[in-house]
């Protein structure tokens, strides 16, 4: 193995086990008997003596080996395994059959609830799941919100429910496959659910579906026929509003703009929304002015539309579908059709009236002039002129009507802009041009599903429209859409479905998986654009599908409290608008796959079926990052901070629930090991230094980031405590950020300041093992010594190695067997219901002390986003006086620049070069210690 010493990156030239190193020398020499190693090229760490003793003590055997502790809290924030009741399971039909249906009587599904929008092209479903409650019967979490003051988290106290808005399209012509879908999914059997939907029945017993659109009309029978269910009919206005609304107060990057190539998430003040224009472009165009909710009027429309565009190029160029009408416009040139101002005035432009030589005259002009027929023009030709035409009358009617009533904002929603930039950069030309740079063209992420949304929202008491934003959260599974656009399902459902298609996908080509450059713009000024700006060979995979994602419902989120301005607040701190930064972050994470995938697939014990997912798991995510390097807003505005999640995402949504588990299990037990000594010897030091080492002793620790590649690199070269060791005698202060003697004198005083102890304080705990165990506890038992109380706060779901709110209880009722002072906070915050203790010195000693409590964050990221926190940590939140945030993910590249109304401490270990270079024009592994009094 080779030494740390040698360690160029670290420029460590000799480790010394001396009184140095900060804490001193028994726990050290206590560590290197233990000969703790981290194994080179394996994928989970060995542990020898300490972690086998203890292992021998507390279970039965090698079966158990990696085995976590059981735990019996449930936290949810989006899907994890499914949970199937086999009882009383039988076999439906025939014995004989290769794969006979199996039913599962007392299988409790999704509960859902279906809208319908039936155009005259597109059928368009909103479908709502949630998965049945699950019992919570956890005393810790109970007695933690009796001391926080959180009311019995009864679900009815929400206006609506927790679960999962789903989009899919469907082309009219092809109904059946629409019925097939609803019926296979059982989507009009839910929503019967007595205490929270409105009950779906009619008077004569029969299911009823809200749905809008003139299908609803012609189809009422169809489905009577084939689903059994009435269609309950709704104004189609009405719903593009009620869904037009929605969408802009509830999602936080719904609206853009797009010029020139460039896509703009607009930020909608909600108190500003009204009026303005929505221009709806289906297969015709309706434009209406609204003025609040259900406040509107249809203005004007126009028969030229979508339906034109498709109708109209199908026949002149024979296509089989809309998509590929559209591809073949991306590869022409309209001025073999249009005629050009250029063509009547000898190649001029026309100045007088600001027109240039490239402005189309008219449109298919110079076809009249020429003795062609049809099969002398290009198709690709004939489809960009088609695409101009109608895209620029739109635009020009639709600034008409902004002008007739004074609005400056007009929405263009529906599928004929199908997220195709050079549709939208047209119109929003067309709109720029004529209202001299007055009115903005904007577009909307969900532009196709603003009327089944209305006709959704059209269901009494779902509560819908009282959602907020931040009780929103986006999620992007993978599946159908990237099936491109022939089938307009929704990420598929099943797991073995989605493995079976992403190893299909993979062998039919690497379209999604092989980066493609971003387009350059391609306008010229006045009049208009020469070829289109997105010059790409095909179409992105259908855009409306896969921009928008599966909407989590999750009422129990909220803004964090503490926020000094939540509507300025941006968690994000590197802007990967940037495409130097967005390059380097993409190839960052690239790199770190295979050992991801490596980590995954051994923590479910590398069987096949973990393997294949495994595999499954790298393509999807490759696919994310190569459509994001695509179109790096197309899930949204992009910040590191979402790919970090997403990453995390994308493994739950391959089954992969706590990919570092046994790394995290084995790091914890040797901290848990030395932590005695370690307490030893802090209490032997002044105040003042003791201060000093703990922060100290949180900044080395947080090398223990197994997201980060120089750090694994750095574990596979040297023990634990080596690299411990060798980050402890990195301390040298002042850090490149280093207010550590302001936070000192607000916690000790000095002169005649006197100190003046926190009330409470948030802890933003991050890694498991040494960071959280001999770095983080060890400040919060400092901080219980000055009487404040301590709210650990961890994630709900596994991120990486962090350690997760679930696992905390454990750990600290494990810490608080050798330590009275973390042993009385624990009691006192409700930690230790459960936990049988038995402190060393055995004393039952009952003295009152401060709590010491847990809470979750609500989120399964490395990352925090504090718009969106559970309740629990919002309620802890109010009394709290001191906030320490801790980490890379949670202090630097998020929340850096957050400001707080209470006194905030921000530590952590930057491990990347570049940003360290970035953020504080330093290198790696230095350290931040911010410290920033209350604002
Ligand atoms: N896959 C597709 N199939 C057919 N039309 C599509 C497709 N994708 C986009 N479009 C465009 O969307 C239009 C329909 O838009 P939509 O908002 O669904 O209106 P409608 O409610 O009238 O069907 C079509 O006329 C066509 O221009
Ligand atoms: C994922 C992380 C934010 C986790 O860091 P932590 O919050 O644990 O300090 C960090 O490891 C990271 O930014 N990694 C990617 C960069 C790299 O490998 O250098
Ligand atoms: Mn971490």
């Amino acid at each position: 193995m080779a030494s740390l010493k040698e360690d160029p990156i670290l420029g460590i030239d000799g480790i010394t086990i001396k009184e140095e190193f900060g804490i001193g020398k028994p726990v050290i020499d206590k560590l290197r008997d233990d000969r703790l190693a981290l194994e080179t090229e394996g994928t989970v760490i060995k542990g020898e003596s300490v972690i086998d003793k203890v292992r021998e003590e507390g279970s039965g055997g090698q079966g158990e080996r990696d085995m976590v502790p059981p735990t019996s809290n449930s936290i949810h924030r989006s899907g994890s395994r499914p949970q199937l009741d086999l009882s009383k399971a039988a076999i439906e039909g025939n014995f004989e059959e290769r794969d006979p249906t199996i039913l599962l009587p007392n299988q409790s599904d999704d509960i859902s609830h279906l809208a319908l929008d039936i155009g005259g092209s597109l059928i368009k479903l909103v479908y709502f799941s949630r998965h049945q409650d699950r019992p919570t019967n956890d005393k810790r979490k109970k007695t933690v919100k009796e001391r926080l003051g959180i009311s019995n988290g009864n679900r009815r106290s929400y206006p609506i429910l927790g679960g999962r808005l789903h989009f899919v399209k469907f082309e009219t012509s092809k109904i059946n496959e629409c019925l097939d879908f609803i019926s296979s999914k059982q989507l009009h059997r839910g929503g019967m659910d007595s205490h929270s939907w409105h009950s779906d029945t009619s008077s004569n017993g029969n299911a009823v579906i809200k749905a809008t659109g003139g299908g609803a009309y012609k189809y009422a029978d169809l489905f009577k026929e084939r689903l059994g269910v009435s269609l309950d009919k709704e104004d189609e206005m009405d719903c593009l509003v009620a869904g037009a609304n929605f969408l802009l107060k509830a999602i936080r990057h719904e609206a853009f703009t797009h010029m020139e190539g460039q896509k703009e998430f607009v930020q909608i003040d909600q108190n500003d929304l009204f009026p303005y224009l929505l221009v709806n472009i289906g297969s015709g165009v309706s434009m209406i002015k609204v003025d609040g909710d259900g406040k509107f009027e249809r203005v004007s429309g126009t028969n030229v539309g979508g339906g034109t565009y498709w109708g109209l190029g199908r026949l002149l160029n024979q296509c089989k579908s809309f998509d590929e009408l559209l591809e073949l416009s991306q590869k022409g040139d309209n001025r073999t059709i249009d005629m050009l101002v250029g063509d009547i005035y000898g190649g001029m432009d026309y100045n007088k009236i600001g027109l240039s030589a490239s402005t189309i005259a008219s449109s298919f002009g110079k076809t009249i002039s020429e003795k062609k027929e049809l099969t002398g023009y290009r198709p690709e030709d004939i489809s960009l002129s088609l695409l101009r035409m109608i895209s620029y009358n739109i635009g020009q009617i639709s600034y008409l009507n902004a002008l007739r009533f004074g609005l400056k904002r007009i929405f263009f929603g529906g599928f004929f802009i199908r997220g195709h930039a050079y549709t939208m950069d047209t119109i929003s030309f067309a709109v720029h041009f004529w209202s001299k740079g007055e009115a903005q063209a904007m577009f909307l992420r969900h532009e196709g599903f603003l009327g089944a949304l209305g006709a959704f929202m059209s269901y009494e008491k779902h509560g819908l429209d009282d959602l907020m934003v931040h009780q929103l959260v986006e999620r992007f599974p993978m599946g159908a859409p990237y099936i491109g656009g022939k089938i307009h399902g929704p990420a598929l459902g099943d797991l073995n479905e989605k493995i079976s298609w992403m190893e299909k996908f993979v062998q039919k080509g690497t379209e999604i998986t092989a980066p493609v450059p971003m387009a350059s713009s391609g306008t010229t000024g006045l009049g208009g654009f020469e070829v289109p700006s997105s010059k790409g060979g095909t179409l992105r995979s259908d855009a409306s599908a896969l921009n928008v994602g599966v909407l989590h419902l999750v009422p129990t989120l909220e803004v964090f409290p503490q926020l000094a301005d939540p509507k300025m607040y941006e968690p994000n701190t590197i802007d990967l608008a940037d495409h130097s930064e967005l390059e380097y972050w993409f190839t960052v994470l690239s790199d770190h796959l295979p050992d991801l995938v490596d980590k995954a697939v051994a923590s479910e014990g590398g069987t096949d079926d973990s393997k294949r997912r495994g595999d499954a798991f790298a393509r999807a995510f490759s696919a994310h990052l190569a459509r994001l390097m695509e179109e790096p807003a197309a899930y949204g505005k992009l910040g590191l901070a979402n790919l970090l999640e997403l990453r995390e995402e994308c493994l739950r949504e391959f089954q992969f629930v706590d990919a570092y588990r046994s790394i995290k299990h084995r790091e914890n037990e040797a901290s848990l090991a030395v932590l005695p000594d370690l307490l030893v010897e802090l209490d032997s030091m002044t105040e003042e230094t003791r201060l000093l080492t703990l922060i100290e002793g949180v900044l080395a620790a947080n090398i223990f980031d197994w997201g980060s590649r120089a750090c694994v690199e750095l574990y596979h070269k040297g023990t634990i405590i080596e690299i411990y060791r060798m980050s402890r005698n990195k301390m040298q202060r002042p850090w490149r950020v280093d207010d550590f003697d302001a936070f000192k004198e607000r916690m000790l005083g000095s002169g005649d300041k006197k100190p003046c102890p926190h009330k409470r304080a948030l802890l933003f705990v991050d890694n498991s093992g040494a960071d959280v165990i001999l770095g983080m506890l060890p400040l919060a038992r400092e901080l219980l010594r000055h009487g404040t109380e301590v709210v650990l706060v961890a994630n709900s779901l596994p991120a990486l190695n962090d350690v997760t709110a679930m696992e905390l209880p454990d750990i600290v009722a494990e810490a608080a067997k050798h330590c009275d002072i973390l042993r009385r906070a624990a009691e006192a915050g409700g930690l230790l219901v459960d936990a049988m203790i038995n402190t060393s010195d055995g004393s039952k000693e009952n003295s009152s002390s401060v709590p010491l409590m847990v809470v979750e964050n609500g989120c399964g990221s490395p990352c925090i986003d504090l718009r969106q926190v559970s309740s629990e940590l919002a309620a802890a939140a109010k009394d709290a006086d001191l906030i320490v945030l801790e980490g890379m993910g949670r202090a630097l590249h998020t929340n850096f620049n957050a400001r707080f109304k209470c006194d905030t401490l921000k530590l952590a270990m930057v491990k990347n070069q570049r940003l360290a270079e970035k953020l504080i024009k330093g290198n790696i592994y230095d350290c931040v210690c911010r410290y920033e009094p209350a604002s």
